[in-house]
């Protein structure tokens, strides 16, 4: 019997409020993946991730990580990293990089860490590039430099499967260009990836399949964007190649939408 992937939906519907946000999600990410998810602002992109880790509900369909029904609240999230959108690892709270870190080894079941935690914390701050700020408080640290933190704190587990909200957004480039390597790094470790980005920037080489959503529907999954250099630098056209110049050793249909703005490119 193959083994389940990652993470797979089946007519994924979710209502928030009086709208339904998402409509009928079919996706899969398989084993070693890096799938972007993209699409406009309010698309549901934030939400497809929280319903795969169980933070909204599902109205209708199915969601299953790692074979595991989400909606039994049993996922093992021993194997699941998650980082959400903007949110600072300080929070007013006056910690270390190195305890926020080793939180995240804490459970209902494991209120103390040990020497073993600490240093399996220290290998995840190495990870991110933040090992010699370890003792620093996080109070002090730059918006990129908290993602990182964050991130640490979802590595620090060694989870099979990292899922990541706009991990770029509002951080500077000396991070962006930190986390790209960090999560290359993962990529080649045979993790498996789940990134939601507004641009695919530092990230867009290391992207094997994109996932556009518009309106809540997927409207896209197949070739990610082109990879463009300084894509994100301030002044870019935002010129993109066109179907077919994609690269040649994925046998994924082409990008036919504007992976912007979901909507069909003529
Ligand atoms: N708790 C909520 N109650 C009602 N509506 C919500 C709630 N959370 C999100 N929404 C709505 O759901 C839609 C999708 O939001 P979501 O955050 O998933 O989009 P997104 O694609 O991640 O957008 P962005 O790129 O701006 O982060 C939006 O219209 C948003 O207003």
């Amino acid at each position: 019997m193959s083994t389940p992937p990652p993470i797979r939906t089946e007519s994924l519907t979710v209502t928030l409020g009086a709208s339904t946000v998402l409509r009928g999600v079919d996706m899969t990410v398989r084993d070693g993946e890096a799938v972007a998810l993209l699409g406009a602002n309010g698309s549901g992109k934030s939400t497809l991730v929280k319903a795969l880790v169980g933070v909204v509900p599902i109205r209708r369909g199915q969601a299953w990580v790692y074979g595991q029904d989400v909606t039994t609240r049993r996922i093992d999230f021993r194997r699941i990293g998650y980082v959400p959108q903007r949110v600072t690892a300080a929070a007013g709270v006056p910690a270390t990089a190195l305890e926020v870190v080793t939180s995240g080894l804490l459970s209902s079941a494991r209120l103390r860490v040990g020497r073993a935690g600490r240093v399996r914390a220290m290998e995840a701050l190495e990870q991110v590039g933040l090992a010699d700020r370890a003792k620093d408080s996080v109070q002090i640290f730059s918006g990129g430099q908290h993602q990182r933190v964050l991130i640490a704190r979802a590595l620090v587990r060694d989870p099979d499967l990292l899922v990541l909200d706009e991990p770029l957004a509002g951080i500077d480039r000396a991070s962006k260009q930190a986390l790209a390597a960090t999560l290359r790094g993962l990529r080649a470790a045979g993790r498996t990836l789940l990134v939601v980005l507004h641009e695919p920037g530092e990230l867009g080489p290391l992207i094997d399949r994109a996932v556009v959503l518009r309106n809540g529907r997927v409207v896209h999954d197949g070739a990610p964007p082109p990879a463009v250099p300084g894509h994100d630098a301030p002044g870019h056209d935002h010129e993109h190649a066109h179907a077919g110049e994609g690269p040649p050793d994925h046998h994924v249909p082409e990008l036919t939408v504007d992976w912007r703005t979901g909507e069909e490119v003529r």
